[in-house]
């Protein structure tokens, strides 16, 4: 039973100066800070317990969307949690059709990332009281805009269908774990020795699976994805990101000249809002072995759902900051499952790792039950950070076993970054240049 009235939320601006080390950098985005708008939900439940939930963003902006935050905060202060998760579809909606602030989404841009952070707090805060209860997952679910391709009842079917060996499948993960691929050797600002060093660490470390940045200079990537294919050697898997780079044409030149280095997907080739695009690249790219991933950019559940029917997509990345929480991240669950397309979730960011984990685990055991062709990101920064980092066993993500969505960030850590006042800012900003 959900306990407490929503008594306060507070919502900060932390900032990772990852731009500095290049960290995170691809042809899009030369110098992210790594950055999240980190909300804090209290009740007034004698438990005490708190909800923590972030969106992720790179630094400048992330002040735009704690506006959002407190812009949204007057749906859920004295709300009793009860009551927003006995009707959480319609809890969801209330926030994602707010009268007035849906005009600048709806649900897309600041104003969903900010919707995705209260929520990402709320399931914290439900799932540390309360644990996790797929049963009620269904009803946590806004349909609207998808029962073209989704019904209530489908999405019940799939769900009844995942229950079939799913205790053998928790046992899998508890021993084995979910598998994971890496993206911190290669980002586009890396020079190549860096690249070879994390490369050969990440070997020795039992990585099997490596993605790499491409798509700002072309002799450039054939130069990095020759290196890198080299070290890995022919069996190891190898996935492109292009980070929305190019036109559609360009994509597919651009790929048929990489093609010799056996990508397994093209990532984000161009446009995120293209979807027939995304299909025209991915007719293109399939004689040729390349699968098409995309999602990470993608604004909604709507976006999702047109990739699916267009074809336009071969691994769909769900995102666990850019979707409005748990509560679309399912609805799209449930839709590939049905389109069987794989979910590969994004997790390049802070915290993303930390999130997404408990999304695709729950894939694997109550819906796909599948690993073919599946896997999940994992990138090697800023875990230190949070109270219940990921833990990565033989390159596999191993299940979370603290209650909640594991958002909660040390507090030493967030006054350090937290933005403009914190010590590791004030110091960065009053250096010479800035
Ligand atoms: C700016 C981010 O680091 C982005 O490059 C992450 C990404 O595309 C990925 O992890 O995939
Ligand atoms: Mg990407």
């Amino acid at each position: 039973m959900a306990r407490g009235r929503i008594s306060r939320l507070s919502v900060r601006d932390i900032r990772f100066p990852t731009s500095l080390g290049g960290h995170g950098s691809d042809a899009m985005h030369t110098d992210p800070d790594y950055s999240a708008a980190y909300v804090i939900l209290e009740t007034d439940a004698e438990d005490g317990l708190k909800g923590y939930g972030i969106t992720f963003t790179l630094g400048r902006g992330t002040e735009v969307v704690v506006c959002a935050v407190n812009a949204l905060a007057h749906h859920v202060l004295n709300r009793d949690l009860g009551d927003i998760v006995g009707d959480f579809r319609g809890f969801y909606r209330q926030l994602t059709s707010d009268g007035q602030l849906r005009w600048i989404g709806p649900e897309k841009g600041v104003v969903h990332l900010a919707t995705a952070a209260i929520l990402n707090a709320v399931w914290d805060l439900w799932a540390k009281q309360e644990g996790k209860d797929p049963r009620r997952l269904l009803s946590c679910i806004d349909f609207r805009y998808i029962t073209d391709v989704l019904t209530e009842e489908e999405a019940h079917e799939i769900l009844q269908r995942g229950q079939v060996g799913k205790r053998e499948r928790e046992e899998q993960m508890l021993t084995e774990g979910y598998p994971a691929y890496t993206t911190s050797c290669a980002w586009l600002g890396y020079p190549d020795a860096t690249l070879q060093q994390l490369c050969s660490e990440a070997l020795k470390d039992g990585w099997t699976r490596f993605k790499v940045k491409v798509g700002a200079d072309l002799q450039d990537d054939i130069r990095r994805c020759q290196l890198i294919r080299n070290m890995i050697g022919p069996e190891k898997t190898l996935m492109m990101d292009a980070n929305q780079r190019w036109d559609v044409p360009e994509a597919v030149e651009w790929m048929a000249r990489l093609a010799e280095f056996r990508p397994l997907w093209i990532e984000e080739p161009t446009s995120p809002d293209d979807i027939l695009g995304h299909a025209a690249i991915s007719k293109a790219l399939a004689p040729l072995g390349i699968g098409v991933a995309t999602g990470e950019q993608c604004h909604n559940r709507v976006i999702f759902k047109q990739l699916l029917q267009a074809k336009a997509l071969q691994f769909l990345q769900i995102d666990s900051c850019r979707l409005g929480s748990i509560n679309e991240n399912l609805a799209v669950l449930l839709m590939a499952k049905k389109f069987d397309v794989p979910v590969c979730p994004h997790a390049g960011g802070v915290g993303l790792c930390e999130l997404v984990q408990h999304l695709i685990i729950f894939d694997f055991i109550s819906v796909s039950a599948s690993l073919k062709d599946r896997m999940c990101e994992y990138v090697d920064h800023l875990h230190e950070h949070f109270k219940y980092p990921v833990r990565i066993k033989k390159a596999s993500y191993m299940p979370p076993k603290d209650a909640g969505y594991s958002t909660e960030m040390k507090e030493e850590s967030v006054k350090k970054h937290q933005y403009p006042d914190g010590e590791v800012w004030k110091k960065l900003l009053a250096a010479p240049g800035d």
